[in-house]
């Protein structure tokens, strides 16, 4: 078997009699950002709950690095970095206590600091820029500071598995690409990641990987593979807006090339031709975006 994360025909039925999960396949190989993208009670939280032993299995098994998955969360390898909404923001705790319980794993269990711990924790708030705020409480943040704070738990825990269940609700656009620019280098350092997220449009930026969730996974692969219009429709219904411009509208020149614009109504994606061709600067997304609005009366 592939080492990374494997989940194996896995089924999650909740005690009202609700199959949130059926016959969901996906594997995560080392060095690998991968996308989990579907409309709203498609199963995604569900999908991390069960990576997490939150839920019971109804069928199938997860591994990690090909033990159980008990066995890697027990050893601190997997971190779970919730919705916000998920989380107790009035619960009094500094941003530095926050970032120090990804430490608490590694400790025994009268939970005393080390040195190194200490080291780490400092390294984390500083890699996601929030050191000058690690004596403030947790629940005086804003939204994006509140993200990056457990993002640091998370590098702090120095876990090899990162679950992030949409980490850029509520971020601004510079955070945003603050937080891509981390996970980026997260890759780079062999970690998997897996990010929930309905915006669409930056996954083709950050995410090298694409799995599509309806309650099973519709398509799981390489994004430019798994990325595609009949793909995407299939995984949101109705609620996709697909839009394609070309011509007068688009090009002043001979350029005969399209642009492609599907959107759940968050940042849309936009393909320019074969969209694995030429990825689109931000400002020429926007221009693209502009052009179809100003297009369709
Ligand atoms: N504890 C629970 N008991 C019963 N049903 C649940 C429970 N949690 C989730 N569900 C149901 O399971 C389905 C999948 O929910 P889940 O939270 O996994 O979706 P999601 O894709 O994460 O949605 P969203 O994008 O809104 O966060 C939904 O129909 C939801 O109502």
């Amino acid at each position: 078997m592939q080492s990374g994360l494997n989940i194996e025909h896995v089924s999650v039925r909740y005690r009202n009699g609700l199959e949130a999960l059926s016959d969901a396949n996906l594997a995560l190989p080392p060095g690998s950002i991968t996308a989990l993208v579907g409309v709203n009670g498609s199963g995604k939280s569900t999908l991390f709950k069960s990576i997490m032993g939150f839920v019971k299995l109804s069928a199938g098994k997860v591994t990690f690095n090909n033990v159980p998955m008990a066995q890697a969360l027990k050893a601190n390898q997997v971190a779970y970095v919730p919705q916000s909404e998920e989380i107790d923001w009035q619960f009094p705790v500094l941003v530095e206590d926050v970032v120090m319980m990804g430490r608490y794993g590694h400790m025994n269990f009268l939970r005393r600091a080390k040195q190194r711990d200490r080291d780490l924790v400092r390294q984390a708030l500083t890699r996601v820029g929030m050191w000058s705020c690690r004596q403030r409480q947790i629940g005086e943040l804003s939204g994006g500071q509140k993200k990056r704070v457990f993002l640091a738990r998370a590098l702090a825990q120095q876990a090899q598995l990162i679950l992030l269940d949409e980490p850029f609700t509520g971020v601004d656009v510079t955070t945003e690409e603050q937080i891509m620019a981390l996970l980026r280098e997260l890759r780079q350092e062999g970690k998997m990641i897996l990010v929930a997220t309905h915006n669409l449009g930056s996954v083709p930026e950050f995410c090298d990987r694409a799995a599509l969730i309806k309650q099973r996974i519709i398509a799981a692969g390489l994004t430019e593979q798994v990325f595609t219009h009949q793909n995407l429709q299939h995984t949101f219904g109705g609620v996709l807006r697909h839009f394609i411009l070309a011509g007068k509208e688009l090009h002043e020149d001979e350029d005969t090339r399209k642009v492609t614009v599907i959107s759940d109504c968050e940042r849309p994606v936009v393909m320019y031709d074969q969209w694995a061709q030429t990825p689109l600067s931000r400002q020429q997304k926007l221009t693209a975006i502009t052009s179809q609005s100003e297009a369709q009366p």
